[in-house]
């Protein structure tokens, strides 16, 4: 089962591993001419209804394998209203082949010539609200022809991710009722409840686009541009203590990713160090130069008015340390990134809070889990102790794994380099911006993968000589989507 969103992300995946849309599309329209062949006889006539979307670029594809049926190509709009490069050209292709074609703009121009089947390719995954015409029309006609109707990914007018025709809040909802269904790479989640045999279409989408981050991964990440301080995330990073440097990096990480608002809370000892480093974080003071169970009280008010928790850079392994990590997870109920020395607390605890822990492979190990060398054992072992403890995990290592107990990520962006100090800090400030924006599991994923994206443009300059402080900067082009 994939859900749009996952289907996009996907396919910009697979672009970027070398398998780009048009390629895709070509599968896409073998795969709707195959369904055609499967139930008429050649010599039959078909009716291929399009749009102006890649649904209508499939079909486009689809015509040029029916030489051996009567195939009418009906594209609803002009030819210059054909909305991507690839359906363009696969229109283009159909003309020079002298295929016959028409293009219908009134809907009162329509009309079908009886057809034996009907391909409807108007609206796929890109439809937004209830159909318009001439699609309307051509819904109905289609519905009211007797032939039977083979749809492309999925029924003109409904939506892929719930079952439900699109727009149908207004209450006159027209669709697309399909005998049959060719949907691309996977199950979609709204198919099933429809009355239609569904095919699923393996397109050539390798398993990797699917299995490890990609650019994809970031779509919708990027934000509203009406958004105003504060919503794009507020961000505390408790840390500090016998380090000064870690939550620091941390900090600097979450804005660097976005985040609007980023604020330490730390010793007192550490705070003048921290603020040194950077004029645009907010510091806030606790008493001595450890973190302790006196201050769970101040720092749970505080961690209030943000929308994550960074909990661990530089709080080092004192008891006291140890018992505050214990006392504030037990009674916060938000959500948090747990790194370095608070993750050995976590399995033990029992909290309301939605937790990010990210451990290195040594950490796992210190917090009960296992792990193993190779990716796809180390990819099992994470999963199921992400399901034991009821949190998401990002296990570092050269490739990383990201799990929430049922979904799994790999991760093969970054480099040796990052094995110096302070990498794992801006890792965690980096998910803890994103976790501000977007799930847990996908706010892991996408932070080790920006993360990863970040070392590496640090290498190419650095080399193995590349500090954690030369990620941050770089993280702002590493979260473009583009
Ligand atoms: N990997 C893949 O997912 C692949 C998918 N393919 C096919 O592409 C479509 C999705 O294509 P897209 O261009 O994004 O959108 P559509 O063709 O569904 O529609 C776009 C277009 O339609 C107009 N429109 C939107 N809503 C309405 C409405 N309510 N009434 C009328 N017109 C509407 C508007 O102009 C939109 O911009 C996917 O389903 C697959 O079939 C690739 O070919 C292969 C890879
Ligand atoms: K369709």
């Amino acid at each position: 089962m994939i859900t749009t969103d996952r289907m996009a992300a996907v396919d910009a995946n697979a672009a970027a591993l070398g398998v780009p849309r048009k390629q895709l599309m070509e599968s896409s329209g073998n795969a709707v001419a195959r369904e055609v062949r499967a139930i008429a006889e050649p010599g039959a006539s078909v009716e291929l209804l399009c749009g102006r979307g890649n649904n209508g670029g499939d079909a486009f594809v689809a015509a040029r394998f029916l030489s051996a049926y009567d195939v009418t190509v009906r594209l609803l709009g002009r030819p210059a209203s054909i909305r991507t490069e690839i359906a363009r050209e696969n229109w283009a292709a159909l003309r020079s082949a002298d295929l016959s074609t028409a293009t219908v703009t009134d809907a009162a121009d329509l009309a079908l010539d009886d057809p034996d089947v009907v391909v409807d390719a108007m609206l796929g995954t890109g439809v937004t609200g209830a159909l318009r015409e001439p699609e309307r029309t051509a819904a109905r006609l289609a519905n009211e022809s007797g032939a039977a109707v083979v749809a492309v990914d999925v029924p003109s007018g409904i939506d892929a991710d719930t079952g439900e025709p699109t727009g149908s809040e207004a209450g006159d909802a027209v669709c697309v009722e399909a005998d049959r269904v060719v949907t691309f790479h996977d199950e979609k989640p709204g198919l099933g409840s429809l009355d239609a045999a569904v095919t699923v279409a393996d397109i050539g989408i390798p398993a990797a686009a699917e299995r490890f981050t990609g650019p994809g991964d970031l779509l919708g990440i990027a934000r509203d541009p009406t958004s105003h301080k504060g919503e794009n995330g507020e961000v505390l990073v408790i840390g500090g203590g016998p380090y000064t440097g870690a939550p620091s990096l941390s900090a600097r990480s979450a804005l660097r990713t976005g985040a609007d608002l980023v604020r330490v809370a730390c010793p007192e000892t550490v705070a003048e160090t921290v603020q040194g480093y950077s004029a645009d974080l907010i510091v806030r003071e606790l008493s001595g130069d450890r973190l302790r169970p006196a201050h769970v009280d101040r720092a749970l008010d505080l961690a209030a008015g943000n929308d994550v928790v960074v909990l661990g850079p530089g709080i080092g392994d004192g008891d006291e340390t140890h018992q505050f990590v214990r006392a504030f997870l037990s009674r916060y109920d938000g959500r948090a990134v747990v790194d370095a020395d608070a993750l050995r607390v976590v399995p033990e605890i029992d909290t309301d809070a939605e937790l990010i822990c990210t451990p290195h492979q040594g950490e796992l190990v210190g917090m009960g889990g296992e792990t193993a060398g190779d990716p796809d054992e180390r990819a099992a072992l994470v999963r199921s102790f992400a399901d034991e403890i009821g949190h998401t995990l990002l296990v570092k290592g050269a490739t990383d794994v990201v799990s929430d107990g049922e979904a799994v990520r790999l991760n093969r962006t970054g480099n040796p380099g990052m094995t110096v100090g302070g990498t794992g800090d801006v890792l965690a400030g980096a998910v803890g911006a994103l976790a501000a924006v977007t799930d847990p599991f996908r706010a892991a994923a996408v932070g080790v993968y920006v993360n990863g994206l970040a070392g590496d443009a640090a290498a190419d300059d650095a080399g193995y000589g590349l500090v954690a402080t030369d990620l941050i900067d770089r993280l702002p082009e590493a979260m473009r989507d583009e």
